[in-house]
């Protein structure tokens, strides 16, 4: 069940307290309530997503995320059951098996490499056929995707025709660089393919509907409780030389409370709110936290450290279709129209959010030495840089803000994602008020690699917009990158670069003998028991990807080590 209300719980003694109901909170709430044995609650901060029509509807996500509303916390992170996958762009990207295969070196537990992690990837995909019914062969690999899992996943119901057509043109036109990939999602994602998304039937489909959708939110053993928001741990004690905690302390209505755990307390708060709880409940860096007044329980120097983001640049033009989300946008009739398509059949442009494929591009090994950089990515057949494509002048995915051009003309827009980022940034706290906001730092652009490669994103991007057939398309760029000196295209990415919010790394898992990281490889806090961090915080890498997918995996993975450990 899902309560609103704490006074409606039945209890507040469970065998394990989920913190945060977002991507991955819901998933291991829903695998670990396959065995009737186990009682779990989830505590979200944030509200329902039931009736949420810009949650729901798919175009309308850059509604959802152009200002601040009540879905998301100060720094664009989601306050919504489902989390993130309430409230983001819907790319359903997994990576290269070589990002997984890092993990699992750096890990040492090959558990968490490609191979052994493909059948959590199944278990979380369900293969949907798009909205449109439109013949898809070619257009994805089915031997890579699996119809079992609970996750709606499908290519667009509305491909966007005109833009698509010289997209694909373009692949055949500059082959070298720009070659058709069949399927992004099969471990290789270097060339260009058509976009995958978390939607099915016209509808995004987010943690909350999936896994705790009518069949699995029925179960007596599991329970949900909204606007919870967790302070810290509390009613710590020391079990054999190792930190453990009975529950957690979470507001509602400026009411304090307490949930019991009595197996475990699992962190998915995210890559904020977990390094947040965490150093509120004592465990972080000893210094830090004493001169903050919090009682230092457990010295983990890196829980907060080591974020990485994406960091996103943008270009765009002006073109000569109607084809484009301005069209729309900006014209009551045809957005009329195409709402009253959606309401009818969930079809038409509504049902997908405006990118139509997506560009994996590596730099090559000769331009990496003879600039003396080591290759940041996980391997040889993994991108440095990501370009999302959409017939749209400003972004779908991303609200806007300084870099995203804004214009009443017909436009497509391409992103250039730094996907390997050197730079590292943090997410710590500044005072022992849990209820006070964390400081986040992406720490973009403090090595030069990545600055190097946002440049050599916008060469290549500009190499491609030359192939003929945007001839009698494009008519003019938004923004002239044409010819700029080092200098002026560094200040033009420091200028408009903003986050990718592919967050990750500030609760990160390492080896177990490791004198770094938070976690260990089975994702238990390390020192400390019966505490485990499940979501996107565990990453040690930002995978080459949209992270939403190796959320959901991570989630998968880690509900089964929960359950091993308590059968
Ligand atoms: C704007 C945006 C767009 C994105 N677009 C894409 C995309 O298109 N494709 C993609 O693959 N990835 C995308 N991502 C990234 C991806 O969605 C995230 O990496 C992933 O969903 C993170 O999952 P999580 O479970 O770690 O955290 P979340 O899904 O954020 O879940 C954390 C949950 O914990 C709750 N919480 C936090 N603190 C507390 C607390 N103290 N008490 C109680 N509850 C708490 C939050 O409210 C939230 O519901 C996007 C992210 C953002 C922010």
């Amino acid at each position: 069940n899902i309560y609103e209300n704490v006074a409606d719980l039945p209890g507040l003694s469970y065998d394990f307290v989920i913190v945060g109901g977002g991507t991955a909170g819901n998933v291991v709430a829903n695998r670990l309530t396959e065995d009737p044995k186990f009682s779990v609650l989830v505590l979200e901060a944030g509200v329902s997503n039931e009736g949420v029509t810009d949650s729901i509807v798919p175009f309308f996500v850059e509604d959802l995320l152009a200002e601040p509303n009540i879905y998301e916390w100060k720094d664009l992170q989601a306050h919504i059951l489902g989390g993130c996958s309430a409230h983001n762009g819907m790319v359903y990207t997994r990576g290269s098996a070589e990002d997984y295969d890092r993990f699992a070196a750096v890990t040492r537990d090959e558990g968490w490499s490609w191979n052994r992690l493909l059948p959590y990837f199944f278990k979380n995909e369900k293969w949907t056929e798009p909205v449109d019914h439109h013949d898809t062969r070619g257009q994805f690999d089915p031997s890579v995707h699996s119809t079992e899992g609970i996750n709606a996943v499908s290519l667009a119901g509305f491909p966007w025709p005109v833009l698509s057509q010289h997209i694909i043109e373009g692949t055949k036109e500059l082959p070298d660089e720009w070659r058709f990939n069949l399927d992004m999602n099969s471990g290789k994602p270097l060339g260009l393919g058509w976009l995958q998304s978390t939607i099915g039937g016209g509808e995004r489909s987010t943690s909350a509907t999936s896994y705790l959708g009518p069949e699995f939110i029925q179960r007596q053993n599991l329970h949900v409780l909204l606007h919870a928001r967790v302070a810290k741990l509390v009613d710590s004690r020391h079990v054999d030389g190792k930190l453990t905690f009975g529950g957690v302390q979470f507001s509602q209505g400026g009411v304090l409370f307490t949930a019991n755990a009595a197996k475990e307390i699992i962190l998915s708060a995210g890559p904020v709110g977990t390094p947040a709880v965490l150093l509120h409940s004592g465990i972080g860096d000893k210094a830090t936290l004493m001169g903050l007044g919090i009682p230092a329980l457990l010295d983990l120097p890196s829980v907060g450290r080591n974020a990485s983001d994406q960091p996103l640049i943008e270009a765009g033009w002006f073109v000569n279709s109607t084809q484009t989300v301005e069209s729309i946008t900006q014209n009551v009739t045809r957005f009329n129209e195409a709402f009253a398509e959606w309401n009818r059949s969930h079809t038409g442009p509504f049902s997908t959010q405006a990118t139509t494929h997506i560009a994996w591009l590596r730099l090559d090994a000769e331009t990496l030495a003879s600039n003396n950089f080591t290759d940041p990515s996980a391997g040889p057949n993994s991108p440095h840089i990501e370009v999302p494509f959409g017939p749209s002048a400003s972004v779908s995915e991303v609200p806007s803000g300084p870099g995203a051009p804004a214009s009443s003309d017909n436009g497509m827009s391409a992103r250039m994602i730094i996907l390997n980022p050197v730079s590292r940034g943090s997410v710590t706290i500044n005072s022992s008020n849990p209820f006070d906001s964390p400081i986040i730092d992406v720490g973009f652009f403090q090595s030069d690699i990545d600055l190097f490669t946002a440049r050599q994103a916008v060469h290549k991007l500009l190499k491609f917009m030359k192939a003929p057939t945007w001839q009698n398309y494009i008519i003019a760029p938004i923004t002239n990158l044409e010819n700029l000196s080092d200098n002026a295209l560094d200040e033009f990415i420091r200028n408009t670069a903003r986050s990718a919010f592919h967050l990750v790394g500030t609760a990160a898992m390492s080896a177990k003998d490791a004198r770094y990281g938070v976690t260990d490889p089975d994702l238990l806090v390390k020192g400390a028991a019966g505490l485990r961090v499940i979501d996107a915080s565990v990453m040690p890498f930002v995978p080459s990807a949209h992270t939403q997918a190796a959320t959901y995996v991570i989630a998968e993975r880690g509900a089964d080590l929960v359950k091993e450990a308590w059968h």
